[in-house]
């Protein structure tokens, strides 16, 4: 079992795709939290940290930004770092930023190279989403375009198109995250990765949200999602597991896949 299109950061794989990348979100309001969360979850060794600057309280001080993006960087050794401003209306925190600034947010941060990967939402204008396109192209960094939708799980065909979408916008990385209402929706989602996996050039990623959700975060690089997003000192979505948990989950998914007894 392996999944084949891996996620680069500056023109090298991460991980071997013999498993899922693990992804821990940092959430702290202040420097000095999220570099204190930042020193707890690397020593739980996760494969990617994704800093959620949305709960970041000076995200309107870009030098404030740029300086716990580096400090976060040099606490993470070889951990790449994803940065993400999830908007309020795909789930994120309330920010007192225009999109106007937040583009230049991303412009900046992406020109000071701090992080190794964006995630800019698809919903985002397109004037926007190409403007981050090309500062994180122009430095090297890889970026993730994203869907979510945190109440609903639309149908196959969206979904889909979802992923589709992202690859055509130019990604390097496709995101999809939905609610289940139910476990159809779930198996919806799940169909939806294997389809687009085998479908598209670039790696994806996907999860269905909640507690039935969270059977997608165990197991849906199975189905072709290249990363779970767990939680190594505090969650960012609901049905995130803690990574301990997860880590035990991919080893006996690891030796029953490889058809050895547990
Ligand atoms: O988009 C995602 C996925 C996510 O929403 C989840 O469900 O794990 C968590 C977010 O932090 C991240 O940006």
């Amino acid at each position: 079992m392996e999944n084949k299109k891996l996620i680069e950061v500056r023109g090298k794989p991460v991980g071997d795709g013999k498993r899922p990348l693990i992804c821990t979100p940092l959430v702290g309001r202040k420097r000095d939290d999220v570099l204190a969360e930042t020193a707890k979850i690397v020593q739980k060794k996760p494969d990617l940290l994704e800093w959620r600057v949305d709960f970041f309280d000076a995200i309107g001080d870009a030098a404030e930004v740029i300086g716990t993006a580096k400090a976060i960087r040099a606490a993470a050794g070889d951990i790449p770092v994803l940065f993400t401003r999830r908007s309020i209306k795909e789930g994120g925190e309330r920010i007192a930023l225009s999109e106007e600034e937040v583009v230049r947010l991303y412009e900046t941060v992406c020109e000071s190279r701090c992080v190794d990967l964006v995630d800019f939402e698809m919903s985002n204008d397109l004037a926007d989403l190409q403007r981050v396109r090309a500062a994180s192209k122009a430095a090297g960094i890889g970026m993730v375009m994203s869907f979510h939708n945190f109440s609903y799980t639309p149908g196959l065909e969206t979904l889909n198109q979802r992923f589709l979408e992202a690859e055509r916008l130019g990604a390097d990385v496709a995101k999809v995250a939905v609610m289940p209402r139910d476990l159809h929706d779930v198996l919806t989602l799940l169909t939806a990765t294997l389809q687009s996996s085998e479908k598209l050039r670039i790696p994806l990623v996907s999860m269905s949200m909640g507690g039935y959700g969270s059977l997608t975060r165990m197991f849906g690089w199975v189905f072709g999602s290249t990363v779970s997003f767990a939680v190594g000192a505090s969650s960012s979505a609901p049905g995130q597991v803690p990574i301990e948990d997860l880590n035990t989950v991919l080893e006996i998914l690891r030796k029953s896949l490889g058809g050895k007894q547990v």
